[in-house]
């Protein structure tokens, strides 16, 4: 066998965040393949996706609460099994720390200044907040992680958004997230890590740059991060998986003062924004980057002539929304108003919530045409500081709906959905098609705007509630405290592990062999590919258009192919078969896809829909630009990405509409146009996936040759920065699935 080449390094992670949604299969050729969990220690699970929201008090069992949504209850029960089996922290249903994991993991500490994370899942980049490089990944990605704690890794561009000034009443990061991206697009940041900067930032509360970071894959990058000071630093005192006080926490801290970029770093795109320019805004469109403000209108897109696959989305978006352009925003009734999710479900987010019903007056009621009005916090220890700040009592009294902890209307996974047709006001980070559920209409929108939206029935200006009340109890101390309090549950409901057992790898001792979870080589290997192309020529085509939410539900890599595009290739309410390129013959039998816009695979990390693609016989796709994990994914699954330019993917777009046959041959890294003078067209591969997708070789295998220099590196690590691991260690959690018999203990 050749030598592998080493053009990537291997990056460790410190913190592994795992959820139901994206895990099972990872966990499920752990086992098949006698695998076992490196850092358990260092990994923390719950469920949040498909959990449902409704209330957990007097719940008589764990089943009794999945009544209704078996698979919701399998793929909970798969998670809590295998983070009790590996031995991992854990938070289940029943315990408050749970909840969304990118507001969990931050409220314990769990993510600190410096560290390396992931997660599977694309919004793990809130956790870059804390000056963190944090990132989503693919379940095959998840895999290797569980397996070895590191990934091979690229080094990405480097991005600054500075935000100088001051922001207007009523504008929060959330105004400011949904600018950025309207400015730069969603493919704005693609290949970067994006630093914000600037005085509005600093400025800025830890649960207000969350929000912003957490969007940053909506601007295409798949990090963005902020320079730990002294507000990210107050925030992390006596959290749980904090430094200890003393020398620990002091070297901590001496070492974070010190993670910023030089005064005269260079960045390789570098974009300043006016913070007087941000108003209150809010999205007409399908996609995060159509952004307007709430003063204006539904655009023409006419106006986007210049950019005639612009114009393409911008048509079919207003006809998806239901809009005719030139509508005032504030003209656009709403039927639903969902208020939450880990962009703006913390409880700075409900104070201001609270703060606009205040503002409205005693009589303040939502409007008789929102059918419901979902405010969910984002974790349990979130409604717990609620209701302790009587917030709860606002909300209800006003009307809205308070849930339990969970991602809810977010994605459309649980039991929280749209229906075809309805209109949403959302605090959420995504308005693809089908997002909130098939056939719904979502308007992303900060907490204060969907606070004026649920009580006037329509999308409202919050500004014309004046100035809005701070509510007591809105410094972060309090919600500290309030935090450390509660976590009383810790010593309540588990047992400690015994020290000898962490920091070991873990093994369950009831390997269960599931067969279809595992890609074998074969089906890695790639390379030559003859066959039809399906010409495409939207940009952004994001993993929910791919495979849309409501198919996540699968503990299998397989079962997907038939779902593939779905709503494009079927209608949503009548479920008719549409026209759509691969509906048709000859498209049907595609197995390359050609694509002329850019940032194909954008959004959500959800490897189901490479998957997808790989059942339905897609084995190849070439684009301009693709997001990254999805690019990743692909190669995990033998599915090969081609990068090239715009000119070379509409050359090839031809040759895909008149059917041509395409050659894709990885051995010489050219695509042959059989039966054509034309000459061969070249394309970049990084030499390290060329070589495992030409042998089909699994990288888990060839890291796990490397465990012992991973173990030095790591001995290394924690001399350096002994608190990285120095945590507190994992419990042995009950299954909240063993309470059959007593009550939830809530
Ligand atoms: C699992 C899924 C619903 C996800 O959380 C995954 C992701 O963003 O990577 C999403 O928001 O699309
Ligand atoms: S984006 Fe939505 S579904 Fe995804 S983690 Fe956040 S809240 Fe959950």
């Amino acid at each position: 066998m050749a030598t592998t080449p080493a053009a990537k390094t291997l990056r460790w992670f410190v913190r592994h965040i795992i959820h139901e949604a994206t895990t099972a299969q990872a966990f499920a050729s752990i086992r098949e393949n006698n695998r076992s969990v490196r850092r358990p220690d260092l990994t923390l699970a719950t469920t949040d996706h498909i959990v449902p929201t409704k209330p957990r008090k007097h719940v008589k069992s764990y089943q009794d609460y999945y009544k209704g949504d078996p698979k919701a209850e399998e793929l909970c029960l798969a998670l809590e099994k295998n983070a009790v089996d590996f031995g991992m922290h854990f938070y289940p249903l029943n315990d408050k720390r749970q909840g969304i994991v990118h507001i969990i993991a931050p409220e314990q500490g769990f993510i600190l200044p410096g560290t390396t994370c992931v997660c599977g899942d694309s919004h793990t980049s809130t956790h870059g907040a804390f000056g963190a490089l944090a990132f989503g990944i693919g379940t095959s990605e998840v895999e290797h992680v569980l397996a070895t704690q590191v990934l091979w890794q690229k080094r990405s561009k480097n991005m600054r958004i500075s935000i100088e000034g001051t922001l207007h009443e009523s504008v929060s990061s959330k105004d400011v997230i949904l600018h950025i991206i309207g400015k730069i697009g969603t493919a704005g940041g693609t290949g970067c890590v994006i630093e914000y900067a600037g005085s509005v930032i600093r400025n800025l509360s830890m649960d207000a740059r969350m929000s912003i970071c957490n969007m940053s894959i909506e601007a295409g990058a798949r990090a963005g991060l902020i320079a730990p000071d002294n507000i990210t630093i107050n925030y992390l005192k006596g959290l749980p998986f904090s430094p200890k006080p003393g020398d620990e926490w002091d070297k901590a801290e001496n070492y974070w003062k010190t993670l910023y970029s030089d005064k005269d770093a260079k960045f390789d795109i570098d974009i300043t924004i006016d913070a007087q320019e941000i108003s209150p805004c809010i999205t007409w469109g399908t996609s995060p980057q159509d952004v307007v403000p709430i003063t204006g209108s539904v655009p023409y897109p006419e106006s986007f002539q210049d950019d005639p696959n612009r114009e393409e989305a911008v048509r079919r978006s207003l006809t998806y929304m239901d809009l005719r352009p030139g509508t005032q925003m504030e003209d656009i009734a709403i039927d639903k108003v969902f208020i939450g999710s880990c962009t703006n479900g913390r409880i700075e987010d409900l104070r201001s919530v609270a703060s606009v019903i205040l503002a409205a007056g005693p009589d303040a009621h939502v409007s008789s045409n929102v059918v419901q009005a979902l405010i969910v916090p984002g974790s349990g220890i979130v409604r717990q500081q609620a209701e302790f700040e009587g917030l709860d009592v606002i909300f209800e009294r006003a009307g809205f709906d308070w849930r339990e902890a969970g991602c809810s209307m977010c994605c459309g996974l649980n039991q929280d959905r749209l229906k075809v047709g309805e209109r949403c006001a959302s605090t959420s980070n995504r308005n693809f098609e089908g997002r909130q559920g098939s056939g719904g209409r979502t308007h992303l929108l900060s907490p204060i705007m969907a606070a004026a939206a649920a009580l006037n029935g329509r999308l409202t200006d919050v500004r014309k509630y004046g100035v809005l009340p701070k509510l007591p109890g809105s410094s972060s101390q309090t919600r500290q405290e309030t935090t450390t309090s509660t976590n009383l549950t810790l010593s309540q409901r588990n047992e400690p592990v015994a020290a000898e057992n962490v920091n070991k790898p873990s093994t369950p001792k009831n390997q269960t062999a599931t067969p279809e979870t595992s890609t074998t080589k074969d089906q890695l290997k790639f390379t030559i590919l003859r066959g039809i192309a399906a010409p495409f020529s939207l940009e952004n085509i994001n993993t929910d258009v791919i495979l849309s939410v409501q198919f996540l539900t699968g503990v299998k890599r397989s079962g997907y192919g038939q779902y593939l595009f779905n709503a494009l290739r079927f209608s949503p309410s009548t479920g008719e078969r549409s026209d759509f390129i691969l509906n048709r013959v000859p498209f049907n039998n595609s197995s390359i896809i050609v694509c002329t816009g850019r940032n194909f695979g954008c959004g959500s990390s959800r490897e189901a829909a490479v998957w997808s693609l790989k059942e339905f016989g897609i084995k190849c796709i070439i684009a301009p630009s693709f997001g990254e994990i999805f690019e990743n994914n692909c190669v995990k699954n033998g599915v090969l990405p081609i990068t090239l330019t715009l000119s070379k993917c509409k050359e090839l777009y031809t040759d895909a509409e008149a059917a041509l046959p395409l050659e894709i041959d990885l051995t010489t890294s050219g695509i042959r146009r059989p039966g054509s003078k034309l000459a061969a067209i070249p394309f970049k591969i990084d030499p390290f996936r060329q070589h495992c997708l030409l042998h089909g070789l699994d990288d888990i295998g060839l890291t796990i040759e490397k465990l012992e220099d991973i173990t030095l590196f790591e001995q290394k690590r924690r001399s350096k920065f002994p608190w990285i691991d120095n945590i507190p260690a994992p419990s042995r959690t009950k299954l909240s699935s063993q309470n059959t018999t007593t009550s939830f203990e809530w």
